[in-house]
């Protein structure tokens, strides 16, 4: 038996200069690079912080591809431009408080910025779609305390019955 999970994930990096070819993406290899173990990336885009594009990028991968995880980086802080937790709000079904909370209480631990990050973690269909901050250290950082708990999070969503008390 192998440790390495077979979750399909979309990764979604929101960055205006990104997408104009003005900053290479650090976080979106990163992020592919840490979900190693847990499945296979099998799209990503870098696209700018438009929540209309957004909209249709999560519908798209979340109903079409029927991705088993999404995650995003950036977008998700207090400028006018930052958008991405307003786009996932739209699409989601259920929020999962709880993930964006537990991030949030650990990323403060490391500095008092982490309480800029309105990053959602939601479910449309069977699909998690988890925010995550900009930059690499911030999306690094949290994405981490997620990990942990994915696999059984990712199961469940898709209707494991086993039972998790045990
Ligand atoms: N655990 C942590 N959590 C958070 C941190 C942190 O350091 N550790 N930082 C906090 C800060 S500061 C902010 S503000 C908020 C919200 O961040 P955003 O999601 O709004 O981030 P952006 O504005 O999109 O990006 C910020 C900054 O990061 C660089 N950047 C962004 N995207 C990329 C990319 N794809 N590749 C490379 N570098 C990128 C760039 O300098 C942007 O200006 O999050 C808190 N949480
Ligand atoms: O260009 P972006 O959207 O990556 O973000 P920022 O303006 O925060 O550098």
């Amino acid at each position: 038996m192998t440790d390495k999970q077979n979750f399909t994930i979309g990764i979604l990096t929101l960055s205006d200069k990104g997408a104009r070819g003005e900053r290479v993406d650090e976080s979106g290899p990163l992020l592919a690079e840490m979900c190693t173990g847990l499945g296979e990336v099998i799209r990503t885009a870098i696209i700018p912080d438009e929540q209309e594009r957004i909209v249709e990028v999560l519908i798209d991968w979340a109903d079409n591809l029927r991705l088993d995880l999404v995650l995003t980086t950036g977008g998700t802080g207090l400028s006018p431009r930052d958008v991405t937790p307003e786009a996932t709000l739209q699409v989601v079904d259920r929020l999962v408080p709880g993930m964006a909370e537990a991030m949030r209480l650990e990323s403060l631990k490391k500095t008092p910025h982490a309480m800029l990050s309105r990053g959602v973690v939601g479910m449309r269909g069977e699909t998690l779609i988890v925010n995550l901050p900009g930059s690499p250290k911030a999306a690094r950082e949290n994405f981490a305390v997620l990990l942990p708990a994915l696999s059984h999070a990712l199961g469940k969503l898709k209707g494991d019955p086993t039972d998790c008390g045990r």
